[in-house]
């Protein structure tokens, strides 16, 4: 039987986009000796290569024949997570505002979610350390039975000038222009058949609106550290 260290800990944390379930991840990670996987890289970068593949996003059919041919690796490493597709290293190109815009429709795809999910599940077992895992489906689907659950939320006006000013000196992207596509995503991912965007029952709430995200890593912190107070 695997060695689980006491302070082995599978934090499952979700919410739709800009909430900070990244930041706050790769903070809550590093700060408690944790590894960190980002799920929707994986999405990204699958949805990269059908792009780049030339396969019709928008076709779920030729889609699901191609689910099961890039190959996706991530590292884990909260202070430098990375992830390749077939050896590549695809950082960057996930990032763009074509990924952004098909992500949802790839990710929709019950062959992808299935293969994808294999993958997270794989890796944070892999992990015997403890793992920050944030996506959309985490706490209800991929781990259900992460040791804590947390789901971010921020209002919508909040989460696209986070947005925004990320993109601020790339392109000029208002305000109104980036809540219309947020929004838009979240209704696909939140809409979508197999394991939507969802808040587990047995999840934290935790609204960011307010908070800075200094206060919602210590927030995350408190909420880790009671659990594993719990266990020792
Ligand atoms: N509580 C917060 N207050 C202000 N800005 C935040 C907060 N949390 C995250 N951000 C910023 O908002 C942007 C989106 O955060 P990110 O962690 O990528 O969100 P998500 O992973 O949920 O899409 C980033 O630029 C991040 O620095
Ligand atoms: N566990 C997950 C994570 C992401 N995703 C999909 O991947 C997309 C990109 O996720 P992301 O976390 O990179 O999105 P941002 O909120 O960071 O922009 C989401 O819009 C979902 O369509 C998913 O379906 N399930």
């Amino acid at each position: 039987m695997e060695t689980v260290a006491p302070s082995a800990v599978i934090v499952a944390i979700d919410g739709p986009s800009g909430t900070g379930k990244s930041s706050t991840s790769k903070a809550v990670a590093a700060k408690l000796g944790l590894r960190y996987l980002d799920t929707g890289a994986q999405y990204r970068a699958i949805t990269w290569w059908m792009i780049t593949n030339g396969v019709d996003t928008d076709d779920p059919q030729a889609v699901a024949l191609a689910a099961g041919k890039p190959a996706i690796v991530s590292g884990t490493d909260p202070h430098a997570p990375t992830i390749t597709v077939d050896g590549v290293d695809a950082a960057a190109p996930i990032r763009t505002r074509e990924v952004t815009a098909k992500v949802s429709a790839v990710s929709a795809v019950p062959e992808v979610r299935t293969l994808i999910t294999a993958l997270q599940r794989s890796i944070a077992a892999e992990e015997t350390g403890g793992i920050v895992v944030e996506g959309r489906d985490i706490g209800t689907t991929v781990l259900p039975d992460a040791d804590l659950k947390v789901f971010l939320t921020a209002s919508a006006e909040a989460r696209a000038a986070r947005r925004s000013g990320e993109l601020r000196g790339q392109e000029a992207a208002g305000l109104a222009a980036t809540r219309e596509a947020l929004i838009k995503r979240d209704a696909a991912d939140s809409g979508r058949k197999t394991s939507p965007l969802a808040k587990a029952a047995d999840a934290v709430e935790v609204d960011t609106t307010e908070l800075t995200l200094d206060q919602v890593i210590e927030c995350i912190v408190t909420l880790v550290e009671e659990k594993r107070a719990v266990r020792s």
